[in-house]
């Protein structure tokens, strides 16, 4: 029996008006791998991940996870399958403390509405664990002393981070990381290496990543497809995308 993908795009397009956004791409990562998606400005990147968490339709193509057809469902039937993200341009609740942002994705289970006015019962239960649980999130991605920071107060990369844990607090088996170093000093990038590493072989969540900064990909993914105006251009090692031709034409006066 051939092992299916944990996600498979198969000629996948999504157009804009007259903007090809992702031309008939395909490409598929196994569980436990660790992809990097990289190209130019504009290549399509963001519309990947758009499209695999269902906040656009597809134009054409399929997507499977665990071999099953997503390509019509909707982010609320996605994420719960076991697809989490995070965004280019961070969305988090800025007044809300970093533990709060994490427990809005924690909290799985449920209480009447009785319980939640009279904040007893269940309601308890549940806030406790969900505490607890992003409390462990947040020291996993290095922010715990700031737990009780309003978000929005918090320095960029550690709003990545808290991005971040809040995607883990919703246990996914695919985590999607869109630009998890903009913005980040170089010690930061170097934590968030260490941290991307962790989530991969101590959490055993596989993991795609955007990222322009090109030593971080080449150290972290041992895999990595290239686009260009919304098609695959190259996919390989770090040794190979670095040394393809239309990689580096894409990329041309940029250093790979
Ligand atoms: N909602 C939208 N409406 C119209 N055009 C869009 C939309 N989203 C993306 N595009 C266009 O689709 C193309 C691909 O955009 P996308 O954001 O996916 O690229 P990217 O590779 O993520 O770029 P960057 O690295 O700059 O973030 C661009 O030409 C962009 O202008």
């Amino acid at each position: 029996m051939t092992s299916v993908a944990l996600l498979e795009l198969s000629d996948v397009s999504k157009f804009f008006g007259g903007v090809k956004a992702v031309d008939r791409l395909s490409f598929s990562i196994e569980k436990g791998e660790t992809l990097g998606l990289i190209g130019p400005n504009g290549a399509g990147k963001t519309t990947v991940f758009n499209l695999i968490t269902g906040l656009y339709p597809l134009d054409g193509g399929r997507i499977a996870f665990k071999g099953e057809d997503i390509s019509q469902m909707k982010p609320h039937e996605i994420i719960p399958k076991g697809i989490a993200r995070t965004f280019q341009n961070l969305r988090l609740f800025p007044r809300a403390s970093s533990v709060e942002n994490v427990m809005t994705a924690c909290r799985k289970e449920s209480y009447s509405f009785l319980e939640a006015l009279t904040h007893l019962g269940r309601w308890r239960h549940c806030e406790q664990r969900a505490m607890e649980r992003a409390m462990e999130l947040l020291k996993l991605v290095g922010i715990a002393d700031r737990a009780h920071q309003a978000a929005g107060t918090l320095p960029y990369g550690h709003q990545r981070k808290l991005e971040i844990a809040r995607a883990l607090a919703l246990e996914p088996e695919l985590l999607l990381l869109d630009e998890p170093a903009a913005g980040m000093n170089p010690e930061e990038v170097d934590e968030l290496n260490a941290l991307i590493r962790r989530i991969s072989e101590e959490l055993g969540i596989t993991i795609i990543v955007i990222e322009h900064h090109m030593e971080l990909v080449m150290e972290i993914c041992p895999r990595i497809v290239c686009m260009n105006f919304g098609a695959k251009i190259a996919e390989g090692s770090p040794a190979e995308i670095q040394s393809h031709p239309e990689v580096l034409a894409a990329y041309l006066g940029e250093e790979v």
